[in-house]
């Protein structure tokens, strides 16, 4: 083996293929998890010939994220390729990256601070849209993904460009087209960071990088084009979107703010805030389709609270609590991001007696968090009542990180948090969610379409039935 002594324990490496043997690579956690109990909650495989230590449970995954030793991004193929180089906030490190991350949390943090109806009222709008879009199909089985994900762009669009864009339906298609094709190219080609040759030898029929290139070079100029709109509409005096707050601190000459940035800021909103949410929301609606009662039990609290069929909106939240729990455990059991996104220790760190050298890949096995009894009573089941004690809501519970932990936690949880609740609670208010006939109730997970890096619900089709 070619593991020093102190290094963590796991699977034999194969010459050029590494673990892949004994790895599920269409479902990691689960190999992970069997190889928790025979290694422990600290253990490394081998990717081709790069070896990657693997965290399990929470205690060790805690552990591990809060200390700014593990806070590193390593250099990942489609990262980069999707923004020509290291740039934003996912795939860098040091002052650039803690500069970037920093605006973005403070710029969300502002608008979705209670009180700050604006933006609040901008996302019920779309809902709004979303909703006479859903009238139009009543009483019949229907795939909501395009109608969720066209709700979900246009939220991301209001929070970057201002409401202007809005209504021009050409390059809605175009943006919408290049955010889809990239999402899929990104989670098919999370494979050539390890196995770089495989872009050499595979035909472009298989690697689908030409195409890839085609949608990143589009998104590019779109986004450039956006910025140069901006630039000659700001005269200095104007505090709005994200665009303007950013070109004022371009304008004052800060360190690490350019043009530049800003476009590469705003590519990687649209690709990594659309996809994340719509397959959220694909799960919820699949679930609760599912769950009559669970149903039953949420519009009898929305009835009660809001009225039947009134907008529900982010301020009612506490006093939803079973609402509010929907959202966690859907988070929770569909799990979409099992693996998060990989880290790299920035220096020489121990843990649990182990020692990774700097540049050691990182990778956290939320699933081992999600589905484990230590913290769930029903860990395979659908069950608000994980996050109800006595009626009440447990805001913060062990065991639950659907955005990561420590240093790298998701700069967009809350602003994911408020369109989660605001497009289902307002959908459940005024809608019956109804399986089509003869379908199975199956909650599986769709493992089609390659090693894609965010869980999805098998496709399906639902009825959506007035409620008044
Ligand atoms: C339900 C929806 C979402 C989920 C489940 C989710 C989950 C995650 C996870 C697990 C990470 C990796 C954390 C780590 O590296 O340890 C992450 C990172 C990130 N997310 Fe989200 N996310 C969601 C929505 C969003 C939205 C709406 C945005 C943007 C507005 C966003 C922007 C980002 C960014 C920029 C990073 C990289 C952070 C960094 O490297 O410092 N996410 N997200």
């Amino acid at each position: 083996s070619i593991r020093p002594r102190d290094f963590p324990p796991g699977p034999p490496c194969l010459a050029f293929l590494g673990s892949l043997p004994y790895l599920d690579v269409r479902n990691l956690s689960k190999s992970f998890s069997k190889l928790q109990e025979r290694h422990g909650d600290v253990f490394s495989v081998f990717i081709g010939s790069t070896p990657v230590v693997v965290l399990n449970g929470w205690k060790t995954i805690k552990e591990a994220f809060e200390r700014p030793e593990f806070s590193g991004r390593p250099g990942n193929f489609s990262g980069t390729f999707f923004q020509k180089g290291k740039t934003g906030i996912t795939t860098t490190e040091g002052k650039h990256w803690s500069s970037q991350r920093n605006f973005l949390i403070d710029y969300l943090e502002n608008i979705s601070r209670s009180g700050s109806q604006g933006f609040q009222d901008i996302m019920m709008d779309e809902v709004t849209d979303l909703k006479l879009d859903l009238t139009k199909k009543l009483s019949e089985p229907i795939a909501v993904s395009y109608k969720l994900n066209v709700c979900i762009i246009n939220i991301l669009w209001n929070l970057c460009c201002g409401r202007r864009l809005h209504a021009q339906q050409q390059e809605f298609q175009t943006v919408y087209e290049c955010v889809d094709k990239i999402t899929q190219f990104m989670s098919r080609a999370a494979i050539f960071s390890f196995l770089p040759i495989l872009t050499k030898v595979l035909p472009e029929s298989v690697t689908k990088i030409e195409k890839g290139r085609y949608y990143r070079n589009r998104f590019h100029e779109i986004s450039e084009k956006w910025i140069r709109e901006h630039r000659q509409e700001y005269r200095g005096n104007r505090t709005g979107d994200l665009q303007d707050l950013y070109l004022e601190k371009v304008n004052k000459g800060e360190d690490n703010f350019t043009e530049q940035g800003l476009a590469a800021m705003i590519r990687e909103i649209f690709v990594i805030g659309s996809e994340s949410v719509s397959v959220m929301l694909r799960w919820s609606l699949r679930i609760l389709s599912c769950h009559p009662e669970v149903q039953e039990k949420v519009q009898e609290e929305l009835d009660r609270v809001c009225g039947r069929g009134v907008d529900v909106t982010w301020d009612k939240s506490d006093q939803l609590p079973y609402t509010m729990a929907i959202v966690k455990e859907v988070q929770r059991f569909a799990d979409i991001a099992p693996t998060g996104l990989m880290h790299k220790t920035v220096c020489d760190a121990t843990l649990q007696g182990y020692h990774l050298p700097a540049n050691t890949l990182i990778m956290a096995n939320f699933t081992s968090c999600h589905q484990s009894t230590e913290f769930w009573k029903h860990p395979e089941k659908f069950h608000p009542e994980h996050f109800l004690e006595n009626g009440k809501l447990i805001e913060n519970k062990e065991g639950f990180m659907p955005y990561g932990l420590g240093t790298r936690i998701c700069p967009g949880m809350k602003l994911a948090d408020m369109e989660l609740f605001l497009i289902l609670s307002n959908i459940l208010s005024s809608y019956q969610l109804v399986m089509v006939e003869g379908d199975d109730g199956d909650l599986g997970t769709q493992f089609e379409g390659g090693t894609a890096v965010l869980r999805n619900p098998k496709p399906y089709r639902v009825v959506f039935e007035n409620r008044s």
